[in-house]
């Protein structure tokens, strides 16, 4: 809900996300190979990784919008392809032109984030009113509200579709690079409202190259490399995602010998036995 309401919306531990042994191939080309990634409830979990990596291919295919070639997809404990109550997931996905020639306003687009939660044809009602005006005061663009979308800036328009996601009081929302093209301020309003829905309960999967001022919001940090998850485990600094570890699968030695945070950070090996020795170069 977006309601001042501390409780997690999970009362257990059980994964909101579970991809296991899943391969995708697009355009008949392999494109993700037998990655795992598990995300439990109220975990920030940031998806980096080079270009080209796999990234955005990992959300797709956890949002349904890329076929599996091989594994399972589980969102709540339900295989993707029987998950009914699609309403509990949000998906930002990358470089929307929400201006794009469309003369929509600010409150049409946020609005249109209630419509997988009501029933068709039915006016907005007192909830869903309270939503869309949750959501644009979240991202600081109550103030808009009548203006086209067109007439914002590429950060503003990349708030609204945060407003948006928001509007549909997502248990489980996906990002994809919401902050790439963004000025600083845009870049910190944003991070602003992820953790006022973080400190709501929500599960966030964030796709990013760099985090900026995402990065204290982040509890885990997985990174992509030739389609593989070379790395599962406590936040990276951008530099390190950048720097020469993921030319190769990288063992992460925390700086201070402290134990990797939090949920079972996992380093994909070499010694695993679905790894080939070609297989991550
Ligand atoms: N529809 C498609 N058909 C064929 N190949 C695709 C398709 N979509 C993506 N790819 C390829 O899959 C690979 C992974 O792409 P993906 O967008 O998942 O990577 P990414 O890590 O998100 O990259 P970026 O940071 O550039 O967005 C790339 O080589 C890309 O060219």
């Amino acid at each position: 809900m977006i309601t001042p309401d501390p409780a997690p919306t999970h009362v257990d531990d059980s994964p909101v996300v579970e991809v296991r042994d899943a391969s995708v191939s697009l355009g008949g080309r392999p494109i993700l190979r037998r990655v795992d990634l598990t995300v439990h409830p109220g975990e920030f979990v940031a998806l980096m990784g080079a270009n080209g990596s796999g990234k955005s291919t990992v959300v797709r295919t956890i949002t349904g919008l890329a076929p599996l070639t091989g594994g399972e997809v589980r969102l709540f404990g339900t295989p993707l392809d029987r998950l009914h109550d699609r309403h509990r997931l949000g998906f930002v996905p990358q470089r929307v032109g929400v201006g794009g020639g469309v003369p929509a306003s600010v409150w049409e687009v946020v609005a249109s984030g209630r419509l997988t939660r009501r029933r068709w044809l039915r006016p907005f009602n007192a909830a869903d009113r309270a939503a869309i005006r949750s959501a644009l005061e979240v991202v600081g663009l109550s103030h808009r509200v009548r203006d086209g979308v067109a007439t914002l800036s590429g950060g503003q328009q990349q708030r609204v579709m945060i407003a948006r996601a928001l509007a549909s009081e997502p248990e489980l929302l996906f990002l994809d690079e919401p902050t790439a093209g963004v000025d600083l301020p845009n870049q910190v309003a944003l991070a602003d409202a992820l953790r006022l829905l973080k400190e709501r309960g929500a599960t966030i999967v964030l796709v990013a190259h760099e985090l900026g001022p995402l990065a204290p919001l982040v509890d885990r940090a997985v990174v992509m490399r030739d389609g593989r998850v070379a790395y599962d485990g406590a936040p990276l600094a951008d530099h390190e995602v950048h720097g020469p570890l993921f030319g190769e699968i990288h063992t992460h030695h925390h700086p201070e010998g402290e134990p990797a945070k939090p949920h079972r950070p996992q380093v994909a090996s070499p010694l695993d036995p679905r790894e080939t020795p070609e297989a991550g170069r």
